[in-house]
This record gives structure tokens, sequence and C-alpha cells, in this order.
């Protein structure tokens, strides 16, 4: 790659970066479980005994640039890869080749903090916003708010072991919540709270995307999507369909859902393969860790 011709410039600022991304998933093989059987396999091995070991390929080659100020949508099929790249931005997963260069850490709304099940709410909103990086004064002041997000104002003192899951989920949504990332993951899978949570976590999630660099959201919305974001990339089978207007992606998205859903699987793999052909590849390359920059090639 030389000079001028294909350089067209260096990007000044952007917020993540995921170059050359690859994640393969090794899925625990049926002979390995039999050396520690459980009561499942020792009752499914007299059905059918299938020792057999399954690489699951949930990214292939990925590179994504997202620019600060950039809201960007994940939109896919199941298993289209969506959440493992939003597990990879997090750092919560390592890629098996490739890196992702990000300029702070990631917060993943809903499940970043790492919260103790014997502790009480109160106690658990003191550990999360810690392990957040928040100073103990700065937890106090929001104290009250998190746990209006959270609207467990009944059940803060209570062990969390005690919560549902639903409840426990909302407490690690508003923790996560209370502190003003930088790049904000969100991933709609893990709402799992009632319509009076869905309407209050979407008020601050509206604020924190305001405030934030960067968002990135995963949803089955489309409506959500073209609300929220300003770029959707549309991913399936790990590979990257198309990447641009909110407007344009999901339409033929849904295009290519509806002949799916007729039955018409050729013409649906034909437009993939189409629009995946006219794809303008980005090339991310020298994206040293240390400057946490990057250059694109188109
Ligand atoms: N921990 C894991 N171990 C093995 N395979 C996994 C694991 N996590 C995900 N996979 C596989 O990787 C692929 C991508 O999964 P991923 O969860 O990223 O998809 P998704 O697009 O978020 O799906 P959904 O819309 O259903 O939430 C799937 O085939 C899935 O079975």
């Amino acid at each position: 790659m030389s000079g001028d011709s294909t350089v067209p410039g260096v990007l000044a600022d952007p917020c993540v970066v995921a170059e050359n991304v690859a994640m393969k998933y090794k899925v625990i093989s049926t002979e390995e479980q039999a050396k520690t059987p459980s009561l499942g396999w020792k009752f499914l091995r007299r059905i059918k005994p299938n020792p057999n070991t399954v690489t699951v390929n949930a990214l292939n080659e990925l590179s994504l640039i997202v620019r600060r100020g950039e809201s960007v949508g994940v939109i896919g099929r199941n298993g289209s890869g969506k959440s493992t790249l939003m597990k990879l931005v997090s750092g919560q997963v390592r890629p098996t080749s490739g890196a992702i260069h990000a300029t702070s850490t990631p917060i993943m709304l809903g499940v970043n903090a790492a919260l103790v099940p014997e502790l009480a709410g109160d106690q658990n909103v003191i550990l999360g916003g810690l392990a957040m990086g928040l100073t103990m004064e700065e937890i106090e002041a929001r104290f009250d708010e998190i746990v209006e997000v959270s609207g467990l104002e009944k059940s803060i003192h209570l062990p969390m072991k005690s919560y549902s899951s639903g409840m426990g989920a909302r407490l690690r949504f508003a923790i996560a919540a209370c502190g003003n990332p930088e790049i904000l993951l969100v991933d709609e899978a893990l709402n799992t709270g009632d319509a009076q949570f869905a309407a209050r976590s979407k008020r601050r999630m509206d604020e924190l995307r305001e405030k934030a660099g960067c968002v990135l959201l995963v949803s089955h919305s489309l409506t959500t999507i073209k609300d929220m974001t300003g770029r959707v990339v549309w991913l399936d089978k790990g590979d990257l369909i198309m990447d641009g207007e909110p407007k344009e992606v999901t339409k033929k998205y849904m295009e290519f859902t509806k002949l799916l859903a007729k039955g018409n699987n050729n013409s649906a793999f034909e437009l993939r393969a189409e629009l995946r052909s006219s794809l303008e590849m980005v090339n991310v390359v020298n994206a040293p860790e240390s400057s946490r920059s990057a250059q694109v090639v188109r």
C-alpha cells in the first residue's frame, strides 16, 4: 500500500476501531463432556452417542471504524454476530485474530457491573460505582439517581440474591448508566425490564447518548434503530453486508428477511452477495495501540 493514491487521510477522531477482527468459538465437544458427565449427558448418550467438536465462526475478518459523535446501529438475524461484536468491543472476550482499539474503556449497559449477590442492592451500588472508576463522593452524589433509575427504592436494602432477574438487570443497568461513558454499548437483548423500567431506561439512555463520544446499539427493532442511530451496520453469519444510512440499510435488510420468510432463499442470497460485493471495504492500516489512531483506505 503506497502513498497518496491509496491513503486519502488519517482519521482524526476515531473512538472505536475494529481491525480485521475474527471470532471463532470452540463449542465444548460431547467427548469432553463425557469426561465430566452431567445427568443430561448420561441420559442422552444412551440415545445418540455422537462425540463432536464444533467451531463457530461468529465474526469473519471485520473492519469497522466508529468516529466520535456517531451513533451506530447493529442489525442482523439471530446468530449473526451482533452480541459477539459488542463483547469484543467491551473487552469481555478477546478476538481470535485482529484487534480492537478504543480511546477509553467502553461501557456496556447492563452487564459491566460485577455485583455480589450476597450484598444488598445499596452496597452493590457502591461496589459497581467503584468498579466503574467513580470516587466515593461521586457515588454518593449519584446514589439517589441510581436508585431512582433502577426503580428499586423498596428493595435497595435487601440482598441482591433475593431480586428477580429483571430487578438484578435493572440495578446493573442503573449502575452502568450512572457514569458518563465516552464509548457506550447497548445490547437490547439484555433489556429484561418491565414497561415502566423500559421508559425510564430509554430516558437515561437518551441522555447518555447525547453526552457520549459514540454509541453502538444492537437491536432487532428497526424502528429503534432508525430513531436512535445515524448509521447502521448489518451483519449476517459473521459477515458485514452493509454499512450506511439507516433508512437504506434497514430497507435492504427487510427485503432480505422477507425473501427468506417467503422461502425465496436463492433470491435472498443473491441480494446478500450483491450487497456484499458492492460494500466499500475499510482497511485499517497502522492502528498503533499507543496512539489509538487509525488510517482508513476506502
Ligand atoms: N459463548 C459462545 N460459545 C459458543 N458459541 C457462541 C457463543 N456465543 C455466541 N456463539 C455463537 O456465535 C454466533 C453469533 O452469536 P451472537 O450471540 O453474536 O449473535 P447475535 O447476532 O447477537 O444473535 P441474537 O440476535 O440471537 O442475539 C452464533 O452462531 C452463536 O451460536
